[in-house]
This record gives C-alpha cells, sequence and structure tokens, in this order.
C-alpha cells in the first residue's frame, strides 16, 4: 500500500486489547497503549503486577492470550517482535565461561549482525575497560548488567524493552542507563522500562503504563 502524503508515521509500538492468561488466571489486560519514536515508556505496578510479563510478551518470549500487537503500524507476531526489539531482562543472558569481549562476539555472530561496531571500545563506553578476557561468570552483578548494556547497544533494534535497568547498578551505572537511554530515544527509538526507583526517570519524554490487577474473564 503507498503511504498517504504527508501522513502522520504510525507509532512504533502499538498495542490493542493485549492479554496474558496463565492457566486461565489473567495476569495483565485488557491493555490498549502506544509508543512513538523518540518516546520511553514507564511502566508501573505493585510486585507481581505483571511487568515483566509484559516485556516478556512484547519480546516475543511469550505469546499473548488475546489481543494484537503492532510494530510501525504492521500488525506482528512473536517472531516479528523477538527480531524487531532488543529486551535486557532480570538475568543477563551471557556465557559463564566466555569472556565479555568474547560474549560481545558471540551474540553479534549469534544475530548475523555485520556493523563491524568495535567491541573493546563497547566495554570501554560501559567502564568495563580491563575486564575483556574476565569470565562472565567472574563479573559481579553490576559488571553484568554493564556487560548486558553494552550488548543491548550493539543491536540495532528501534524498540528496546527494558526490566529494571538500573538494578544492581551504582550511581555511575544508573547515569550510563540514562545516557544510553537518551541517546537512543534521540536517534528516533523507542524505550519501554520498568523500574522500582522513581529517582532513576531518564531525561526523556516519560510516558507511564500502570499495571492494574488483571479483570477476570466475565
Ligand atoms: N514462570 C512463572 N510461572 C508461573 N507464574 C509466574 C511465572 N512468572 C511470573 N508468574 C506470576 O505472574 C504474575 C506476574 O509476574 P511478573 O513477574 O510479570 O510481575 P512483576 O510486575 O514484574 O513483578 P515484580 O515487580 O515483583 O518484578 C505474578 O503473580 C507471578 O507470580
Amino acid at each position: 500500500m503507498t503511504p498517504t502524503p504527508n501522513a502522520p508515521a504510525p507509532p512504533l509500538l502499538q498495542a490493542r486489547g493485549l492479554c496474558f492468561a496463565r492457566n486461565e488466571e489473567p495476569v495483565f489486560g485488557p491493555l490498549d497503549f502506544e509508543l512513538g519514536p523518540g518516546e520511553a515508556l514507564l511502566v508501573l505496578g505493585g510486585n507481581g503486577a505483571g511487568k515483566t510479563t509484559l516485556l516478556r510478551v512484547l519480546a516475543g518470549l511469550l505469546g499473548a492470550s488475546a489481543g494484537e500487537v503492532f510494530l510501525s503500524g504492521r500488525p506482528v507476531d512473536r517472531g516479528h517482535l523477538a527480531r524487531g526489539s532488543a529486551y535486557l531482562g532480570h538475568l543477563p543472558g551471557h556465557k559463564a565461561e566466555l569472556g565479555a569481549l568474547e560474549n560481545l562476539a558471540f551474540h553479534r555472530a549469534l544475530r548475523g549482525d555485520a556493523t563491524g561496531a568495535d567491541l573493546e571500545r563497547a566495554l570501554t563506553d560501559v567502564g568495563l575497560s580491563g575486564h575483556e578476557d574476565s569470565p562472565a561468570r567472574r563479573l559481579s552483578a553490576g559488571q553484568n548488567k554493564r556487560l548486558a548494556l553494552a550488548r543491548l547497544r550493539l543491536q540495532s533494534a528501534p524498540l528496546w524493552l527494558l526490566d529494571e535497568p538500573y538494578a544492581n547498578l551504582d550511581l555511575d551505572g544508573i547515569a550510563l542507563v540514562n545516557h544510553l537511554i537518551q541517546e537512543h530515544v534521540r536517534a528516533g527509538g523507542a524505550v519501554l522500562l520498568t523500574t522500582h526507583g522513581a529517582y532513576a526517570a531518564p531525561p526523556v519524554p516519560v510516558r507511564t503504563l500502570t499495571l492494574a490487577p488483571a479483570r477476570s474473564p466475565a
């Protein structure tokens, strides 16, 4: 279909009637929201409200029970979501025996990414200079989070899904996350993030989505 001249660009991410249930017990939804390029959406809700589950659905790691998700105006399935987003979860997902640099190279090869980005520079940028050869299993929780941030930044996905990105980080690390979010959003990307620490809100236009207890089907 030919786009209408001067038509507003569709949101980068849109959810309509999105629900997730486990064993017929609703976890969240129905949710309707959208996120444009250059925006961040802070997902709020108490422990167990379904924030992580929502991010995993949007990352294509779990299938929604109902509803639709659109990327740049097109309805997408789980495979498209997995390819169109970069997910930072609670677990860093590194190969424990590989060094920090090897982990970045491994994930780049896995994605078939041929950008040729400087991986040593990527480690330096997240404060891991000097840890190039350290196996991931020997990195601290905060250093593992920093390595995951380096991986995130090397991906070209426009949509970032960040689950508790500030967890385990010192003040300098919190500022690093905010810098990366700001850089990504200014480049036209979008970020959906969860956090329990209001102090860490990134310095970009932020909207909020509060997950209320899910409604049981009538
Ligand atoms: N693997 C699982 N198997 C069964 N139930 C699960 C599983 N993971 C999460 N749940 C349940 O799903 C609900 C939502 O969990 P989720 O982790 O999405 O919440 P959350 O808002 O991210 O919580 P928190 O703020 O504590 O991290 C909770 O009731 C939780 O017990």
